[in-house]
Parts: structure tokens; sequence; C-alpha cells
């Protein structure tokens, strides 16, 4: 198996996990006996101590009961010696004489202090070891303990009676000290003793620094107490015997229950859940492999299974695991491959047995070794008669040796060769085929087979022949026609350019006559513009026209009528309308004319029309209209046109029952003005008095000029009243004269003279006439007329009413 490097690199094995966790079980179990064994012999330790203090306290009890005999028969022995002899009966017996007496007794050496007192208590010897005997050692004189108060050392004291002769009993203290140097003597090897009396320590085996040592810790100690004797008073034995201590009886408690608790814990954590892990990591495996021998495919249970095989270390487990899902996903891709190359076999088996191509195979040698029934049919051979045969035994002769050596040249330097071949079959009969020969090759590259398909072309031939008589046939008609086709050429190419230029003619007469055309496609929607149309409109002939582009030039106030004859038009009306378009902001007049054509249903099918450009046609008839009904000078209704509105103010008079009012005009004086300066400069003044007479006036009424320097105001729909309007018509007569009569500055340039302002003064007389629907126009002006010649009269620059005449 070939691992993937970074899995050796992290590869811990089973075994060696497994002597890791040994190792450290085993290390854990050895600290855990070896502290069991610590506890153990601690434990016999204590034991031996306790063991070895009883003795110590028996040893000793029986030590001291042994010491208090001996001094208590040291006591008796010195008492009686002191009762046979007579010396304490005989006052005169000094000092001197008792020493010499008890020295050769021998007391000196065993008392520290010996004392005889009399039976009043009184000190008759005393006698110490260290010679002194001036303060003698003194107590209340009966058996027990003495401490010396200014030594603080202790003594055993007897006390025994005495016969004193003639002085009665008396009595003797024997006083034994209870030191260092004592203890000392009494001490075993390893054994420290102290005497306690009254909680002080008075005496230690160690000596004087013994009594301060607190040296040893309580716990490295067995430590008794004894009792010196049942007396209350007396002193305690300490003993004190050093023990080896390694763990506290705590210590030891909880280690005892711990340890075999702790043992369990290491070994389930240790090895329990190890090799729980690992048995169930096995067991994944084996349900993998489970897995594959049932559904040999590599399912997700087996995924899964693997996975968990593979979880923790990469171990052996993880190998195997690894291994599986290899060998799996290998065996279910080779049984795929496996099935696909079957697959393919079958294929190309069946393609060789059933190809309506002739097929044979043949080795390196050229032998043949295979043929399929397409050949067998096609020659008439059997398998078995060909077998091992060169296929040159098909050839019928026809092709020259040079044709060969070419072919197989072909085939060693590109692997095949591709040719017509005539071959007979087994009847001896030639037939043409197309022959294709492969080589094939074996993984080495070196030539395994030759492959040989044969094409039966007889009948492709055949119909080849049949095809070229056709085609010759064909040909031959072909010419025929295109010399028909080239006459016909001739003659559309001359009507096309006689169209050509009819269409150059239509597009020049177009523009002369300012007539453009259009057409309307309602199969795309699509308006087609002459070249005129887009010149009366202004665009390029590029942009490509719809009905809303075309309303979008039309004048914005026309927009709708255009719109709405457009509409009629569609629902079968006559398309003939004058409106104007707005072309670079320039307004333009065109009429537009068209004739659309329907299908049975009332369906627009298509339509045609022109579009003109009338705008000089209008300009011409405005002028026309300005000069029928207007004065050219002031630019104010002439005549007729006054005559036209008088009639319109009688008939509005009519329907409103109210009066009107007609003033006439004339200038005073005007002639001299004329004669003076010349008539361009009389011109100025009547251009001049025709803008004060406007002013003067509403835009309802009409100021018109009657002829020479006379001119008619008439005042429409005044009042009912007619003292009102007589009112009205007074007021603004009067505004009129006042108006006129203002001096006039008209600026005069006579030919090559220079300009100069000329100052004139002009009054005008006016006759004023009410009228309504009864009258004539021509009555009415001529009362008007009679009614200024009136204020002429009258001196001019005057207003006279035609009522007043009478
Ligand atoms: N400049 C000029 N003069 C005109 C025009 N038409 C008429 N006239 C002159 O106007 C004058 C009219 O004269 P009248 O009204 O008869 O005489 P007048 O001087 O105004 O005297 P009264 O009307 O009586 O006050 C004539 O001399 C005409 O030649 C015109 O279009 N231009």
């Amino acid at each position: 198996m070939d691992w993937p490097f970074s899995l050796k690199s992290r590869r811990r094995s089973i075994s060696r996990q497994a002597v890791i966790r040994l190792a450290i079980s085993l290390g854990l179990f050895v600290i855990a006996l070896s502290y069991t064994s610590a506890l153990l012999y601690k434990m016999a330790l204590n034991k031996a101590a306790h063991e070895r203090a009883a003795d110590l306290v028996a040893f000793y009890q029986f030590r001291l009961t042994q010491l208090e005999r001996d001094w208590e028969l040291q006591t008796r022995d010195f008492k009686t010696r002191i009762e046979f002899t007579r010396y304490l009966e005989d006052p005169q017996t000094d000092s001197i004489n008792l020493r010499a007496f008890f020295t050769i007794q021998g007391g000196g050496a065993r008392f520290y202090q010996f004392l005889v007192l009399d039976k009043n208590g009184q000190t008759r010897f005393a006698m110490r070891k260290d010679g002194q005997f001036s303060n003698p050692l003194k107590q209340n004189q009966s058996n027990g303990w003495y401490r010396e108060p200014s030594t603080g050392k202790l003594y055993r004291v007897f006390l025994e009676p005495i016969w004193m002769g003639n002085s009665g009993v008396g009595k003797m203290l024997a006083f034994f000290p209870v030191d260092n140097a004592l203890l000392y003597q009494l001490a075993s090897p390893g054994v420290i003793l102290i005497a306690r009396y009254q909680n002080e320590s008075v005496a230690s085996s160690l000596g004087s620094e013994g009594l301060k040592h607190h040296t040893v810790k309580s716990e490295t100690i067995e430590r008794r107490e004894l009792p010196w004797t049942n007396e209350l008073e007396a002193p305690k034995l300490e003993i004190e015997a050093p023990v080896k201590t390694i763990f506290s009886t705590l210590e030891l408690s909880i280690g005892a229950g711990m340890i075999p608790f702790v043992d369990a814990l290491i070994l389930w954590f240790a090895l329990g859940t190890w090799l729980m892990l690992q048995t169930r990591r096995i067991k994944a495996l084996g349900g993998a492999v489970a897995e594959f021998s049932q559904h040999q495919e590599v399912t997700s249970s087996l995924k899964q299974n693997i996975r968990q095989a593979q979880a923790g270390n990469v171990d052996e487990i993880h190998d195997v695991a690894v291994a599986i899902e290899s060998l799996a996903q290998q065996t279910v891709e080779q049984r795929l491959q496996h099935v696909r190359e079957e697959e393919q076999i079958r294929l190309w088996s069946s393609v060789f047995q059933s190809s309506a191509e002739s097929i044979i195979i043949t080795d390196r040698d050229n032998k043949i070794v295979a043929v399929n029934p397409a050949f067998q049919r096609r020659t008439g051979y059997l398998q078995e008669e060909v077998l091992g045969q060169n296929p040159r035994m098909l050839s019928c002769g026809r092709e020259q040796p040079e044709f060969y050596a070419a072919m197989w040249q072909s085939i060693k330097a590109n692997g095949f060769w591709q040719g017509e071949i005539w071959d007979s079959d087994k009847a001896g009969t030639s037939h043409p085929y197309l022959m294709t020969i492969s080589s094939v090759h074996d993984d080495a590259g070196e030539i395994t087979h030759y492959v040989g398909y044969y094409t039966d072309i007889s009948e492709r031939m055949r119909s080849d022949e049949e095809l070229k008589q056709h085609r010759d046939h064909l040909e031959e008609l072909v010419a025929g026609r295109t010399l028909a086709l080239e006459d016909a050429n001739q003659k559309l190419t001359l009507q096309s350019n006689l169209l050509i230029s009819r269409e150059a003619d239509l597009h020049r007469a177009q523009a002369v006559a300012k007539l453009g055309s259009w057409r309307l496609d309602v199969s795309n929607n699509s308006l087609y513009w002459s070249d005129e149309t887009y010149r009366i409109f202004g665009l390029p002939t590029d942009v490509r026209m719809n009905y809303e582009l075309f309303l979008l030039a039309v004048h914005e106030d026309d927009k709708m009528q255009v719109d709405q004859a457009w509409q009629a038009a569609l629902q079968g009306k006559p398309y003939d309308i004058e409106h104007r378009i707005v072309v670079a902001g320039k307004i333009k007049w065109v009429r537009e004319q068209a004739e659309l054509m329907f299908d049975e249903k009332g369906n627009l099918l298509d339509g045609i029309g022109t579009v003109q450009d009338i705008t000089e046609k209008k300009q011409m008839e405005e002028e026309v209209r300005q000069l029928a009904f207007y004065d050219s000078l002031t630019k104010l209704p002439n005549r007729r046109l006054l005559d036209d509105r008088l009639g319109q103010a009688m008939d509005a008079s009519k329907r409103s029952d109210c009066y009107g009012a007609l003033m006439f005009l004339d200038l005073d004086n005007f002639k001299p003005l004329n004669d003076t300066y010349g008539h361009a400069l009389g011109d100025l003044l009547l251009i001049e008095a025709a803008e004060r007479l406007i002013s003067c006036v509403r835009e309802i009424d009409t100021v018109a000029r009657f002829g020479g320097d006379e001119f008619v105001v008439m005042l429409s729909n005044l009042d009912a009243d007619k003292a009102k309007s007589t009112s009205q018509a007074t007021i603004i007569a009067e505004k009129i004269r006042s108006a006129l009569a203002n001096p006039y500055f008209l600026i005069f340039k006579h030919r090559n003279e220079p300009e100069k302002t000329v100052q004139h003064h002009c009054t005008v007389s006016i006759g004023v006439t009410l009228f309504m629907h009864s009258e004539t126009p021509e009555s009415i002006l001529k009362k008007a007329d009679m009614a200024m010649f009136q204020a002429k009269e009258t001196g001019r620059n005057n207003i006279h009413h035609y009522d007043e005449l009478s």
C-alpha cells in the first residue's frame, strides 16, 4: 500500500500506543504499589514502636520499683546502724565525732544528704555529699518528695523513726536526688528519659540540654508517661523513643481507601477506554467490509463506517480503513471499466457483424484472420475458404503492380490508404470498390493487423454516369435559358434606367411643385416619405418615419385638428387638410391629402398621400386680404371692412338691443402740412394719428381709415339707453379729440438732406351718431358725415352729434 506522505508522518501504531499505555499503567501501578508498601512498612514500624514503648514502660516500672526498693533498703540499713550506736544518746558527742562515725558507716556515699532530727524536729546532725552542712535541706519531716526552692532540684526523701536514748524518738531523713545523672544511668540506648515534677522538667537523661530539647517533632517519637510511684505528688517519668514516620495516619487511611479506586480508574482510562475505542473502530471496519460484500458499491453507509474506523489516530486500523476504501473504489471502478469494455466489445462485434460494408482483417503478414458476413455475401466466399489466404486472391488483375506498391507505401507512411479498386468475387465477376485499409498497432507501436473496408461503388458509378448525362442536358438547357435571360435582362435594364430617370424626374417635379408624397405600409406600421416630403419637414432622409414622429412636427395648435382629420380618414372620410408645421423654429403651412385603401371588413390595407408646402400661397393670401380690407399706410381696416364690421355691429345691436355709435373724423388743416413738407411727412402724421386713435378705444371697437385724412371710429354694444349711450360716445369722442390735438413730432428726412424733426399741431373735427339695427350702413355713415361737417362749420376741433342738427 502506498501511503500518502502526510499520513506516514502522523502515524502512531497500535503497538506503540499499547506500549506507551502499558508503560504509563505500569509506572502508575508501581507508584501505587510503592505507596502501599510504604504504608505497610510504616504500619509495621508504628506497631513495633508501640510494642517497644509498652516494653519500655514495663521495664521502667520495674526499674523504678527496684530503685525505690534499693533506696528504702539503704535507708533502713543505715537506720539500723544508727540504732546500734549510742552516740546519739550522748548530748556531749560533737559533730566531729558523729561525722567520723557516719563516714565510717559509709552513709555519705549512699545519700546526697542525711539528717538526724530530735523529737522536737531540731537538726541534730546533717551531712551532705558535697560536705556543706551550713544550710541543710529541710522538709516537712515525712516520706515523699522535696524540691529545693533555691536550686530547683528534686529529691526522694525517706523518713525513718530512730531511738535516741534519753532524748526519746527522733527521725532520720535520707535524700536521694532525682537528677540528670540518675536519669542518664536509668536510660537505655535510644531512649530519652525526662522527669517532670508539677509539670516542670527537672531532670533529663540528656543532661541539662535535654531539659530544653524539642528538636524531635512529635510525630517522629513515641512518647509515654509513667508515674514514679503511686503517690499523688510524685514526679512523672516521660519516656521518649524516636520512631521513623513516613506517612501520617490521615494519609494512611485516605491512601488505603483511594489506592484501589485510583488503580481502577487508571486501568479504565488507560486501557479500558482505549480498548473500547479500538474495538469500535475494528467493528466499523467489519461493517464496511460486510457492506461492500453485500452491495459491491461504495455506499454512504460504507463511507460512514470507513470514517468511523479512521477516526482517532493514524494507526494500523486507519491504514486498513484506507486500504478497504481504496480497494472498494478500485473494485467498483474496475467493474465499471470491465462493463464498459464488454459493452464496447459487444458494440464492435455487432458493428463488425451487421455492417453493410465488407470488412476483412488480416494479420501483420497479410493473412486473412476474419471476414464479416457482408464480405461473405459480397464475394460468395465462406470465411473458412479465405482464412489464412492473402487478400491478393480477390484481385481481378486490373490494377498494375505500381498501384499496389503505392498503396503499401501510403499504409506504411500514414497508417491508412483509401482508393478505388476492382476485385472479383467467387464467380469471377469484377466490381469496383472504394476501399480503405488501416493498420492496427499494439502498445509498442508494432503493426499487428490490417483492416480493410470495401464499399461497393458499382451503383454509385452508374448513378454518376446518369448524373453526368443529366447534367449535360441541363447545361444545354441552362445555356439556352441564359441567352433568353440575358436578353430579358437587357430589356429590364433599359426599363430600370427609364424608371430611375422617371423617378428622378418625379423628385425634380416634386421639388418644383413643393409637393411631397408618402406611403403607409400597414404590415410593418412604417411611413415612407419621398425626398421632397423630408425636405418640407426639414428632416434628413435617413430618419425612419411613423405617425407619432410626424405629429411631433405639427404645430401645437393644429395637432388636435390633424389627429381628428386622420382618425376620420381611418373611418373612410376624405383626408384633405391644411395645417401648420414647425421646421427649425419657423412655421410652415402644408396641405395634406390622402387616399386610404381598406379591405371588405374595413381594415386599413395601405395609404398614399401628398404633402404640399403652401406657405407662399398662404402668405400671398394674407397679403391680398390685407390689401382688400386694410389701408396700406396705417394698417387700419379700410372702408370695405368697416362696412362689414358695421353690419356685424348692427346684428349684435339687434340681439342685445343696445346702441352703437359711429364717429366720422376729419383732420383739420391737414393740407398745408402736405404742401409745406410733402406727402411723406403727411403720411407720418396719418400713421401717428391712427395709432393714437387705436389707443383711445376698446379692442372690440373698430378704427378705420375712410380715405385721405378721414377716419371712422365705431363703438359697438354701448347701452340700451340712448342718453347713456350718447354720454359714453361723447366721452370717447372727447378723449380722441384731446389725444389728436397733442403736438406731433415727426422725424423727417428728405433725400440727401440730414434728418430733422418737425413739430406740428393738428386738430380733428368729429361727427357722432348713435345707431341701432333699424338703419342702413349708408344712412349711418351719412349722418356721421353730416355731423362732422357741422363740426367743421362751427370752427373745427369740435365734436358734433347728429341729433343736434335739427
Ligand atoms: N400725405 C397725404 N395726403 C393726402 C392723402 N390723401 C389725401 N391727401 C391730402 O389731404 C388733403 C385733404 O384736404 P382737405 O381735407 O380737403 O383740406 P384741409 O386742409 O384738411 O382742410 P379742411 O379739411 O377743410 O380743414 C389733400 O390735400 C389731399 O391731397 C394721403 O394719402 N397722403
